[in-house]
């Protein structure tokens, strides 16, 4: 299976706190690769490593290598703003911005030069389609997206992320903020956006892991304890700290 990122030996600094440690670790194309681990582990540093959001943490200092599609992504000349089209990101809290609903869709494509009426009409059908909130919204495009529920707010942000045409999709925790149904609505839109995007995905809650994902990375203390197919993770864990953590004996 073709790789998306390649990370070799990968350590992340802030300040004198290695919160990353020796990470080595490829991510298979249109897959869902879950992280998990306790809190403080570094699974939110190492997802926001992958498009370089931790550039806003003057802080930070890094080590190793990591490969997007066989480019360097840790190289200071980098263009930032083409990775993070390429690779976007939903965070835990939906952060619809206080704008109408097809404006907040519209708002990427048009950063990126698109202008057209038409054109963009149709990437914001297309996106809220493809996010699965297309039926609930189109009669409200123009009311503000701040009138939404959470379940549906997450949803336009993941719509957001898709109106660029990313590759990937990065999701921190996606669904920690909604209740069972919502969550259960993004994790069925998941599963169905693998067809298209690789997605890497933090979360605290295991049986989305093993519902969701196709591979599964235990982290602890800024360790990749152990990496593999999910089922392997879960039913057949190699190290005791896996089996630890994932049977609920601490974390
Ligand atoms: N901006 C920062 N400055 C300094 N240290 C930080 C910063 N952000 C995170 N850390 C430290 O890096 C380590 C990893 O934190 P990180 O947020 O990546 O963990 P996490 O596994 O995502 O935790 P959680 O599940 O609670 O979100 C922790 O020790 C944390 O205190």
């Amino acid at each position: 299976m073709a790789k998306v990122f390649q990370v070799k030996d990968f350590n992340l600094y802030y300040g004198d706190h290695r919160a990353l440690i020796d990470i080595n670790m490829d991510i298979d194309e249109n897959a869902i690769t879950a992280l998990i681990g306790p809190s403080g582990c570094g699974k939110s540093t190492f997802i926001k490593t992958l498009n370089r959001m931790n550039d806003l943490i003057p802080s930070v200092r890094t080590t190793g290598s990591i490969l997007y599609r066989n480019e360097e992504i840790l190289d200071k000349n980098l263009d930032v703003t083409s990775l993070r089209r390429q690779v976007g990101m939903v965070f835990q809290k939906p952060n619809p911005f206080p704008m109408s609903i097809y404006d907040n869709i519209a708002y990427g494509p048009r950063t990126h030069g698109i202008k057209s009426k038409a054109k963009l009409d149709e990437i914001v059908e297309k996106s809220l389609i493809d996010a699965a909130i297309f039926d609930e919204v189109k009669d409200r495009l123009k009311t503000s997206a701040l009138g939404l529920s959470g379940g549906q707010q997450q949803r336009l942000c993941i719509a957001r992320a898709l109106a660029v045409k990313p590759d990937v999709l990065l999701m921190d925790e996606p669904t920690s903020a909604l209740d069972p149904i919502s969550t259960s609505k993004i994790e069925d839109l998941v599963l169905e956006l693998k067809q298209k995007y690789s997605i890497i995905i933090v979360t605290h809650n295991m049986q989305q892991a093993v519902r969701i994902s196709d591979t599964t990375a235990f982290f602890l203390l800024g360790d990749l304890i152990e990496y593999g197919k999910t089922d392997q993770i879960f039913n057949t864990p190699k190290d005791k700290r896996t089996e630890d953590y994932i049977s609920g004996r601490f974390g």
